[in-house]
């Protein structure tokens, strides 16, 4: 069977499925999934712009040694994410020898699972079981309840404006990060997955219209989408505006503008996260994978195409964008 992120409703749209574990680990030691450092691991695939959230998150709290990652080749098989042994991929897993494809991890954990084998999926290695496979529910988790097992300064209560979440912006990163997902991290799949010109058409306009609110959002000079302080909101928008020059623009028909030519303010955020090393313990930088994006997203769109999909021609920026009146 063929798979690939290629999740279409009737009319040619792409729609996404919600995930399926939804538990969480927990700084209560009383949970089901108490913060305990070396229970649990992360499978993903670092190209995957979901999972690559989760892996900033675990560089940036500096839970590298508390929380393992088992890393599936960088590029999906026809049947879905597995171990090569190739490309900084694990030859097999390691804590169900003989496993090597994502979707016997979810069919040992629910034989009767009919939905999408997706990364990130984060495991409790004590009960075997898996605990949750939302990226943004992860991202979360690791944002502030392992804090007792991480390094004094990097704790939300050490840091500029409380951490990734704070108390004080819920609301505001709530409501911000639900249109940046609808238009930006889910939008340039609705753009490059659209099945129809229509719904190619529907979609492209507001992607570029959020980045446009992105950009001036920016203009009063603040250095994170929240002020002075990094929010989860920006680290949610970052693993999208890394792969967009150098995927989603061109692989994914997102071709209205490009980020480093159109969106000055946005790329001098984007060039700050990526390298800033000191300030983000190389987070952002050295969870990227600049060279992999566009290999990864031809194979999806392949796919697509290989399957039939009609013609979709890309969008063009106009007359007075392409040749300016001199
Ligand atoms: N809602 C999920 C979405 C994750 C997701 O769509 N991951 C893609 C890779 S970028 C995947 O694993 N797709 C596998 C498939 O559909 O077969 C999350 O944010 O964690």
């Amino acid at each position: 069977m063929a798979t690939g992120i290629t999740y279409q409703s009737k009319d040619g749209k792409f729609v996404r499925p919600d995930s399926t574990f939804r538990s969480f680990v927990s700084s209560d030691p009383n949970s089901q999934f108490p913060a305990e450092a070396g229970r649990y691991v992360l499978y993903l695939s670092p190209s995957c712009p979901w999972a690559h959230r989760t892996l900033i998150a675990r560089k940036l709290k500096g839970l590298e040694s508390a929380i393992d990652v088992y890393t599936f080749h960088p590029v999906m098989g026809p049947e879905g994410w597995y171990f090569s042994g190739e490309e900084g991929s694990l030859a097999e897993d390691p804590l169900h020898p003989g496993f090597t494809k994502i979707r016997q991890l979810y069919l040992k954990a629910d034989p009767n699972y009919d939905g999408r084998f997706t990364v990130p999926l984060l495991w409790d290695k004590k009960t075997d079981q898996p605990v949750n496979n939302e990226s943004s529910e992860i991202l979360r988790m690791f944002g502030s309840e392992f804090d007792a097992v991480v390094p004094e300064h990097l704790r939300a209560a050490n840091q500029p404006n409380g951490g990734l979440y704070p108390e004080a912006l819920r609301k505001d990163i709530d409501e911000l990060n639900e249109w940046v997902y609808r238009d930006v991290n889910n939008g340039v799949y609705k753009v490059g997955f659209a099945a129809t010109q229509e719904a190619y058409n529907e979609n492209i306009t507001p992607l570029f219209a959020a980045l446009d609110r992105l950009e001036s959002r920016l203009s009063d000079g603040r250095k994170f989408l929240f002020g002075d302080g990094l929010t989860e909101a920006d680290v949610r928008l970052f693993t999208t505006l890394v792969r967009f020059d150098a995927a989603y623009h061109t692989v994914m028909q997102c071709t209205l503008r490009s980020i480093r030519h159109d969106y000055p303010l946005l790329h001098s955020w984007l060039r700050r996260l990526y390298w800033d090393d000191g300030r983000f313990n190389g987070a952002f930088r050295e969870t990227s994978l600049l060279d992999k994006y566009a290999h990864g997203y031809a194979d999806a769109r392949r796919r697509i195409v290989l399957g039939g999909a009609p013609l979709i021609v890309p969008a063009v920026p106009k007359e007075e964008e392409l040749i300016p009146k001199l």
